[in-house]
């Protein structure tokens, strides 16, 4: 199984530099890539040009901006791009950082030139990633996107925006030269015809590469939702006891019953598959739903190794450093005998992968899994998604949008045990404090 530690990538460096005309999804991809390779670890930032092209220019230019025989406009822009990159240049030094990703439109070959030049200065491996689309539809559907959410078109009337985006665009199309397998043969580069219908893939020699490439191959922008739900309460988490394979409790059963009906509430008729964990206290909880079931050993809980059975009480007093060390750096932690969430992460990163390329999704697992699973698509930084609070009972509905991911919780109304434990305590259940609250309970107020 491959481990992403910072040693395996140490040595190497690469920027991803976004190729294709506005309203390709480029802005997209970068924050999936960085969101990705983020939660495995590896250290990534997206420089969007746009950005700083708006600190130095007019914060809404007209499609006129961006005619390449503007040459006021002209110079602007080559400030931006040349900031964005000095700035990604520094970063690389600054934080160690290993993939840097250049979201622009980098449309003419003489720019990527530039891009290239600079790269091969300063030690970093360029790997061009170019998203080329003539499905009008498509298209039309992001330039939608880009006029809800982009800065240059706050304010503006919707029919307005369109037609200047248009024309932007049209502007773009006059210079824009795609790769090219021939002229660019000696490059390091993916093309994506129409998302991933087809992919044009060309010297890709690292691992990491094809880590990002495989990752792009798998990503869909089908509209589809993933539900997330913890198995019922169990009688391990009545005893207040960690791991084991345990059955329902008579509260967890009574879930079991319930969830069917949640489910159908927030996905009416949709189709949908359930994956559950191998343990059997998610079986039960999956006995009755409607739905194709498939199990994951990856979905199993967070193996404790020799603590697998006990309670926090116990451990505290058997294994007081281990419990200490745990509570000091829950991610790192690794149970003797048995699992770290670090290892967890790895060990889902398939789960991930395939969660990318399937619809809708119903799945059925632990609390700590489902910790980093939800830390995933929410970001959530990797210090905090241990202690995140992911109570028994509650449907979590992600549904993974152009920008972000909305977050709906339906509670089942089933009263169970709380198994949080907070830093510094070896007691369960206990209400959390307001300050722990706001730092880790399960929320995203904005989405809701
Ligand atoms: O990382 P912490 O907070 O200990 O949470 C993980 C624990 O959650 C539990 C419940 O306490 O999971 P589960 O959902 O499978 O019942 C334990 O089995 C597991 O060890």
């Amino acid at each position: 199984m491959p481990v992403y530690t910072v040693s395996n990538v140490q040595n190497l460096r690469i920027c991803v530099v976004m190729v294709g005309l506005p309203a390709r999804g480029k802005s997209f991809i970068s924050q999936k890539i960085v969101r990705y390779l983020s939660w495995l670890s590896i250290k990534s930032k997206s420089f969007n040009v746009g950005n700083y092209r708006r600190q130095t220019g007019p914060p809404q230019p007209n499609a006129e901006f961006f005619d390449a025989k503007n040459k006021e406009a002209y110079k602007i822009r080559q400030q931006a791009v040349t900031k964005a990159v000095e700035d990604m240049m520094n970063w690389f030094v600054a934080e160690q950082g290993v993939v840097a990703i250049l979201d622009a439109t980098n449309s003419t070959r003489e720019r990527r030139d530039w891009i290239l030049r600079l790269c091969r200065e300063n030690g970093i491996e360029p790997m061009f990633l170019e998203s080329w689309c003539d499905d009008q539809e498509l298209v039309l559907r992001n330039i939608t996107d880009v006029k809800q959410t982009s800065p240059d078109y706050v304010g503006v009337d919707p029919e307005v925006a369109k037609r200047d985006f248009l024309e932007r665009i049209a502007k773009y199309e006059e210079v824009y030269e795609p790769l090219d397998d021939n002229i660019d043969r000696d490059l390091t580069f993916v093309r994506l015809i129409n998302v991933a219908q087809q992919v044009i893939i060309n010297k890709i020699e690292t691992y990491l590469e094809s880590r990002v490439v495989f990752y792009v191959m798998n990503l869909h922008i089908k509209p589809r939702c993933i539900w997330l739900s913890r198995h019922g309460e169990s009688v391990y988490n009545i005893e207040k006891k960690i791991g084991g394979d345990s059955s329902l409790s008579p509260r967890g059963l009574q879930y079991a019953k319930k969830l069917p009906d949640l489910v159908r509430q927030s996905a009416g008729d949709a189709d949908l598959t359930v994956w559950t964990s191998t343990l059997i206290r998610t079986q039960e909880t999956a006995q009755f739903l409607p739905y194709k079931q498939l199990q994951w050993k990856a979905l199993d809980e967070l193996d404790a190794g020799v603590c697998d059975g006990m309670t926090y009480e116990e451990i505290e007093e058997k294994y007081p450093e281990d419990f200490k060390a745990r509570d000091e750096d829950k991610y790192e932690y690794r149970y003797r005998g048995g699992e770290s969430y670090r290892d967890v992460v790895i060990r889902l990163e398939p789960i991930i992968m395939e969660l990318e390329r399937q619809e809708n999704i119903l799945i059925i697992t632990h609390q700590a899994v489902l910790r980093c699973i939800y830390a995933y698509f929410m970001n959530v930084p990797q210090e905090e998604s241990p202690w995140m609070s992911i109570p028994l009972h509650t449907l979590i509905r992600l549904e993974p949008r152009a920008y972000g991911t909305k977050v709906t919780r339906i509670k089942a109304d089933i009263p169970a045990v709380s198994t949080y434990k907070e830093k510094g305590t070896s007691r369960v259940g206990e209400a959390l404090t307001e300050a722990t609250k706001s730092r880790h309970v399960l929320t995203n107020p904005s989405n809701d």
